[in-house]
């Protein structure tokens, strides 16, 4: 159970999160780059690869307009598409009308911009590694997956069958451009380490079909679990009953596999999958490492607010009891359920203010909830500042 404080009344005056929040250092965010920490827990990750990436391929990342690849394009392929079809594709330079002089310069120069061209070798690296993990991926750079580009994906979901539904994910992300263009940001300034210096990776992971209920974020400080908390932003009846399996289950995955992580204070995703099997151990499901984020504002702190978790890192505790760690669950009619974290992920935008009012406390949180919900229904009356943001 959480108690607050009552030195974070709302009416004591504001501090900013990152006022309030220890110093993140550069080696932090460097520890939780998935190709740094993926070779030591590689045995308890579900199966990726992880490919550096050249600078041809950044600078392509970075500009702006999307040249698709034209040797495959993107999914869904036609079912009789292979490699080497010639089928027509979204952005591959059209050959009609028939050229004029001026077009087929501009054909060519299309031709040399094409990933084909500018990183053949990269671009089959990946078309090979896409069919060694079965035909199915997902992508994501050092931090960021492109959750926020679902919107350009014809399944809808982060399922990658060709280089090309890659690239068309990764150079619609504002998450993935965070990746490149932000990796320090808030982080402490005297430390020097500059980002040129960061080698950037494509992680392919092999695609399957998660339940989003059993996907939990835990908050790791001084080597202790804070909280763990549902991570998709749903109600889900059934998982009542299972919090304290899921406790049971991801306390013993952390002490077992997780506690000598490099830094004290880390953010780990996992997965319980849904039903037991031989080599789930004596636990029965097996838990598998997502991802592991830093400790820091940029984190989103799911059901927590970084307020609860940084008061609960100074809690004193008398032993490290597994019984004391809370699993927090929406319940149905929670606030949070009205879609803050869902739909487009506006939440990543406009949330400063909401993570800023869960460290002034509970009422200030509400008051938040109460005018956003105002400004929605402005904005659905069509009387908002658009919705650009
Ligand atoms: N191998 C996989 N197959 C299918 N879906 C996956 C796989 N791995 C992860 N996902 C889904 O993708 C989501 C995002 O993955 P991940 O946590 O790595 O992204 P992220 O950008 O680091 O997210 P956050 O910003 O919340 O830390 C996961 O919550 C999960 O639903
Ligand atoms: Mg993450």
């Amino acid at each position: 159970m959480v108690h607050q404080d009552p030195d974070s009344h709302p009416l004591t005056p504001p501090q900013t999160l990152h006022e309030i929040f220890p110093p993140v250092q550069k080696s932090h965010i460097l520890n939780c780059a998935f190709a740094s920490w993926h070779t030591r827990y590689k045995s308890i990750t579900p199966k990726a690869r992880t490919i550096p990436l050249t600078p041809e391929f950044l600078a392509y990342l970075r500009e702006d307009g999307i040249i698709l690849p034209d040797d495959e394009g993107v999914s869904p392929p036609a079912a009789t598409t292979t490699a080497d079809s010639d089928d027509e594709e979204m952005s591959a330079p059209s050959n009609f009308p028939p050229g004029e002089a001026e077009d087929e310069e501009d054909d060519e120069e299309d031709r040399a911009r094409n990933p084909t061209q500018r990183f053949p070798q990269l671009h089959s690296q990946i078309k090979q590694t896409i069919a060694a993990l079965g035909g199915a991926v997902t992508p994501k750079l050092n931090w960021s997956s492109p959750k926020d580009a679902l919107f350009m994906s014809a399944t809808h979901t982060l399922e990658c069958r060709t280089p090309g539904d890659i690239y068309l994910l990764l150079k619609s992300s504002d998450f993935i451009t965070h990746d490149l263009e932000h990796p320090f940001d808030d982080t402490d300034p005297s430390d020097p380490t500059p980002a040129s210096s960061i080698q950037y990776h494509l992680v392919l992971r092999k695609y399957f079909n998660m339940n989003p209920a059993l996907e939990f974020r835990t908050f790791v400080a001084g080597r202790r679990i804070l909280g763990i908390s549902q991570r998709d932003l749903n109600h889900y009846a059934f998982l009542g009953e299972l919090k304290s399996e899921i406790r049971r289950l991801v306390v013993g995955f952390f002490n077992e596999s997780l506690a000598g992580f490099p830094d004290g204070d880390f953010v780990f995703d996992c997965y319980v999958e849904p039903t037991a099997r031989e080599g789930g151990g004596e636990r029965g499901r097996r838990v598998w490492l997502v991802d592991i984020n830093p400790f820091a504002p940029r984190t989103d702190s799911a059901l927590f607010s970084w307020g609860e978790i940084l008061r609960l890192r100074t809690q004193e505790v008398e032993e490290a009891d597994e019984e004391v760690v809370e699993v927090r669950l929406l319940e149905s009619g929670d606030p949070e359920a009205w879609g803050f974290g869902t739909a487009t992920y506006s939440a990543s935008k406009l949330p400063r203010e909401l993570v800023e009012a869960g460290v002034q406390g509970e009422e200030a949180v509400w008051e938040f909830a109460r005018r956003w919900k105002g400004i929605m229904e402005e904005i659905e009356r069509g009387e908002g500042e658009g919705s650009e943001t």
